[in-house]
């Protein structure tokens, strides 16, 4: 499995996405901003940080790097897309998941351990999680609100498209307590909080977010 992990000019998290592809025995292949092909990669990661400096609004501008080109090509073709915190919010500037991320409800940037409730467990990402799990993952964003209109909550609510919630305290007035969501197809997953930061209780709170990795490994040798 060799899965890209895109750096960005701000990028903080390519490193631990990268050696979370490790440790699910995949292979992580570099993608930088500017490049024009993902290198026949089979899965892409867009990780978390600061983008362009969160310029405009997070995400904003690094939706428009020749390298998410690639991307939003890709994924509507099927190839499985995960965005993490910023990389949620490049995915929904993209279009490739609906709505917005906004400046959390509180004002501040949050930064802790958050359990997290499993959804929806048939995503490229989260086939080896029981539906209902709990999982507790780091959470450290400022502007992850999640908003939408009401029509597309209620067909990311009737589709089954929620793949993660806050579980207790809604830590930035997301709607819905929504964390993490789906496209259609399944293929291509945002969430704002960290599961690449919890792939070893040596070093993170938990492992509870290698799953995430090890359900790509499932859905990339299947495919
Ligand atoms: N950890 C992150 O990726 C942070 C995302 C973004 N810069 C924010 O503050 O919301």
């Amino acid at each position: 499995m060799r899965v890209g992990v895109i750096t960005f000019p701000g990028t903080l998290d390519d490193v631990d996405a990268q050696r979370a592809v490790r440790y699910a025995d995949g292979e992580a292949v570099p993608l930088w901003h500017g490049d024009h092909d993902l290198k026949g990669v089979d899965a892409v990661i867009v990780p978390g940080g600061f983008s362009y400096g969160d310029y405009l609004r997070c995400g904003a501008i690094a939706r428009f790097a020749p390298v998410m080109q690639e991307v939003i090509e890709a994924a509507n073709k099927g190839m499985p897309v995960l965005g993490i915190c910023n990389g949620f919010q490049i995915l929904a500037e993209a279009h490739l998941l609906p709505g917005a991320l906004v400046r959390n409800h509180k004002l501040h940037f949050v930064c802790r351990d958050q359990w997290l409730k499993v959804e929806n467990n048939t995503t490229a990402w989260t086939t080896r999680y029981d539906e209902g799990a709990e999982i507790l993952v780091p959470l450290k964003s400022g502007e992850g609100g999640y908003q939408a209109n009401e029509d597309t909550l209620k067909e990311l609510e009737d589709n089954n498209r929620i793949v993660f919630r806050y579980v207790g305290e809604n830590p930035n007035g997301s709607r819905n307590n929504i964390a993490g969501i789906t496209n259609a197809k399944g293929n291509v997953v945002g969430l704002m909080p960290h599961p690449e930061h919890a792939i070893d209780a040596l070093t993170g709170p938990t492992d509870d977010g290698l799953g995430m990795f090890l359900s790509l490994l499932d859905s990339v040798v299947k495919a």
